[in-house]
């Protein structure tokens, strides 16, 4: 029975009768075809997923490759169109894609997105509602979503209820970017309970022995955050950038992608120069999705300037 499944990748199967070990290898739609649609392989096929974070950046590392990181905030302008604004990201070949839980005091945040979140929950977007819309969404894309949240929502239902609830969406990470250092172990642990990568950011500003206990716990990858101030597109991106990752380097062999301030290919080609593992987009992205005329233009306008930027690191 052949069953074709709008995923990603070359299919192996190993075992056909007694078991399944799916491993996802690039990203091509694939045909799946079994003997014998046993019970095993109805589960293996339901549950397959994308792989997580970590396994990405070994992937893309194995191909010389820079990863290409989007974010967008749910429900802006509206979550059926972060649902097709998911797909245009994962199409245009994006590695990961960062998605915003819209939030009432986004603190790290610059007028862009505060700006988008403001519409989203002006909608009545909330966590219910993007998990409804994750579950949806997620078995269609190739590329690993990493959810975006202010701690706030996550200590409000409760960790490890939280970590659990986007595990069953198929979602593999978690960015917190206002969980003090001190309250990271017993995030991580719950989200490892859970099999999240919690992933950890570090400043311009973190002291050498802080950022070194922050690349340690942190999972998936290390998120470099390029400049001090509130996310927003800039002129251009600090030079401090290169010797920060340099430093991170020798502290880690973890991944590190650079984020904050980076909205044009020059600036993405050049801090994957600069030796970045990861390059990630946020506000430029919520801003064309946010000055379109309409949710249609949006997407397409989205998907042009997804593509522009992604080529630069091909
Ligand atoms: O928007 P920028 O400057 O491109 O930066 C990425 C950023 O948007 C995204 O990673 C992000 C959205 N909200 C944040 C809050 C803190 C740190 C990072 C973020």
């Amino acid at each position: 029975m052949a069953i074709a499944l709008k995923s990603s990748c070359f299919l192996q199967l190993n075992k056909p009768d007694s078991g399944f070990r799916v491993s996802f290898y690039s990203k091509k739609p694939i045909i799946i075809s079994v003997k014998r649609y046993t019970p095993v392989a109805a589960t293996a096929i339901r549950t397959m997923e994308t792989v997580g974070l970590s396994e990405t950046f070994d992937r893309l590392k194995k191909q010389g490759k820079v990863a290409f990181i989007p974010y967008i905030t749910a429900g802006d302008p509206d979550l059926s169109t972060t649902a097709e604004a998911l797909k245009v990201l994962d199409s245009c070949g994006s590695d990961i894609i960062e998605l915003g839980v819209p939030y009432s005091d986004p603190l790290a945040d610059g007028p862009v997105i505060q700006a988008a979140a403001t519409r989203s929950l002006a909608r009545g977007t909330n966590f219910d509602s993007i998990i409804s819309m994750l579950k949806e969404v997620v078995p269609q894309l190739s590329t690993p979503i990493a959810l975006f949240t202010y701690y706030n929502p996550i200590l409000k239902r409760g960790t490890g209820r939280f970590m659990s609830t986007i595990r069953d969406t198929g979602v593999h990470g978690l960015v917190v970017p206002d969980v003090p250092l001190e309250e990271t172990e017993t995030l991580r642990e719950e989200a490892k309970k859970s099999g999240i990568e919690l992933v950890l950011l570090t400043t311009p500003t973190t002291p050498t022995k802080r950022m070194k206990a922050i690349v340690d716990a942190a999972e998936g990858f290390v998120y470099l955050v390029s400049s001090v101030g509130v996310t927003g597109a800039r002129a251009s991106v600090s030079g401090k950038v290169q010797a920060l990752l340099q430093e991170i380097k020798e502290a880690t062999t973890k991944p590190v992608a650079v984020g904050f301030g980076i909205s044009t290919p020059e600036q993405v080609k050049q801090v994957a120069g600069w030796g970045a593992d990861g390059v990630i987009v946020g506000s430029a992205m919520v801003k064309v999705l946010g000055d379109a005329k309409s949710p249609q233009e949006g997407l397409k306008e989205l998907e042009h300037f997804t593509r522009s930027l992604k080529s630069a690191l091909d």
